[in-house]
């Protein structure tokens, strides 16, 4: 049946564009929906097994105390073998205050809570909008859609007071003191995956511009009457530096590694840390950016994700570290962050990393 979704007809002028889609899909929850729409059903190759057990116990879980102390080596290296093997990791003791948490998840979850009109009053299409509210990735690629709704955020560099939301109350407030904070976690990150490459501490910030710009997602994936039939998020790659992600309690963050599915468990006080494509560059392949994707599991609770995408300017020029082309060749082209950026666009995420496009030949 999902294969057929292709020919769905959407609207009159069959764009989704036009559709009643994109006020998401908490709007369809509200009107009781019974029966996904055809247009959420994934096709056969990516329908998930819910009653499948996935393991959850390997993505590796780093204490950050650890690196103010003699165990500091060892941290260093949990976080090289976390890059490597498995491009993602969880940390504890991350220095982010948990009140600090709390305001940011409780002004998300009120946003995504707020009646439809008022959600639809910050929906564009346009990407370059210091916020808005989506639903569908790539209106104009996408045939298949995601269980999932969000609010877009500009936050580094900072946005005029008029650019931050007024409703739900508090939500400036509360995602400024958020995003200042996980900005310095990501520069500790930055630097401790620099020296688990033996490179100077700033060399991973050093190369995506003068200031790495900062975005967060706040993601919404309510109840599912057909879970079974949906993805929340697609499988795809995040195609900046890195990015920082506050998961509730509900599970359904999953990571491929070695043909196989794992998933992210929440872990109470952590943040889910992933490689995005730009670093796999800049480390000429030594640390992964990998596929991850967002189950919709069986349950009546809605499920609240913030990821902050830590970027390189736009016109950083990214490319393997010399030092690390020394014994291994490059594997990547050298190009601008512009370039990676306007070729995920062009294209429907579907599985394949925006890395695929910047890969030079294996001359071995
Ligand atoms: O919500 C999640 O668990 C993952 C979200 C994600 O991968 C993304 O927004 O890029
Ligand atoms: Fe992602």
């Amino acid at each position: 049946m999902g294969d057929n979704v292709v020919a769905v007809k959407i609207t009159e002028d069959n764009t989704l564009r036009n559709s009643k889609y994109v006020k998401g899909v908490q709007y369809l929850v509200e009107n009781g929906v019974k029966q996904i729409p055809d247009v959420y059903i994934q096709p056969p190759h990516q329908l998930v097994n819910l009653t499948k057990f996935v393991r959850s116990n390997e993505i590796p879980v780093i204490d950050l105390a650890g690196l103010n102390d003699d165990s500091r080596s060892g941290v260093l290296a949990g976080i090289k073998n976390a890059c490597d093997r498995w491009g993602f990791f969880q940390v504890i003791n991350h220095g982010v205050p948990v009140r600090v948490v709390e305001q940011m998840m409780d002004v998300a979850r009120r946003f995504h809570e707020l009646p439809t009109e008022e959600k639809m009053v910050h929906y564009s299409a346009y990407p370059s909008e210091p916020h808005r509210f989506q639903t569908i990735f790539n209106l104009e690629k996408q045939t298949v859609l995601e269980w999932r709704d969000n609010l877009e955020q500009k936050c580094y560099p900072p946005p005029e007071d008029d650019n931050w939301l007024k409703n739900p109350i508090g939500y400036r407030d509360a995602a400024m003191d958020y995003s200042r904070e996980v900005r310095k976690l990501a520069k500790v990150l930055l630097a401790a995956m620099s020296e688990g490459l033996n490179l100077s501490s700033d060399a991973l910030e050093k190369c995506l511009g003068d200031e790495f710009t900062q975005i967060f997602l706040i993601n919404y994936y309510p109840p599912c009457p057909n879970p079974e039939l949906v993805l929340g998020v697609n499988s795809h790659s995040d195609r900046g530096a890195l990015t920082v992600l506050l998961q509730d309690e509900i599970r359904g963050l999953e990571v491929f590694n070695e043909g196989n599915w794992f998933e992210v468990k929440p872990l109470a006080n952590a943040f889910v840390i992933n490689v995005g494509d730009e670093t796999e560059v800049l480390s000429n392949g030594i640390y992964k950016s990998v596929a991850h994707r967002a189950i919709r599991k069986i349950g009546d609770v809605a499920r609240i994700t913030i990821a902050s995408f830590c970027n390189p300017t736009l016109e950083a020029k990214i490319g393997p570290i010399a030092e690390l082309t020394e014994v291994n060749p490059p594997l990547y082209k050298e190009h601008h962050f512009s370039d990676m950026v306007r070729y995920v666009r062009s294209r429907y995420y579907d599985g394949k990393s925006g890395l695929d496009n910047f890969k030079l030949p294996n001359k071995s």
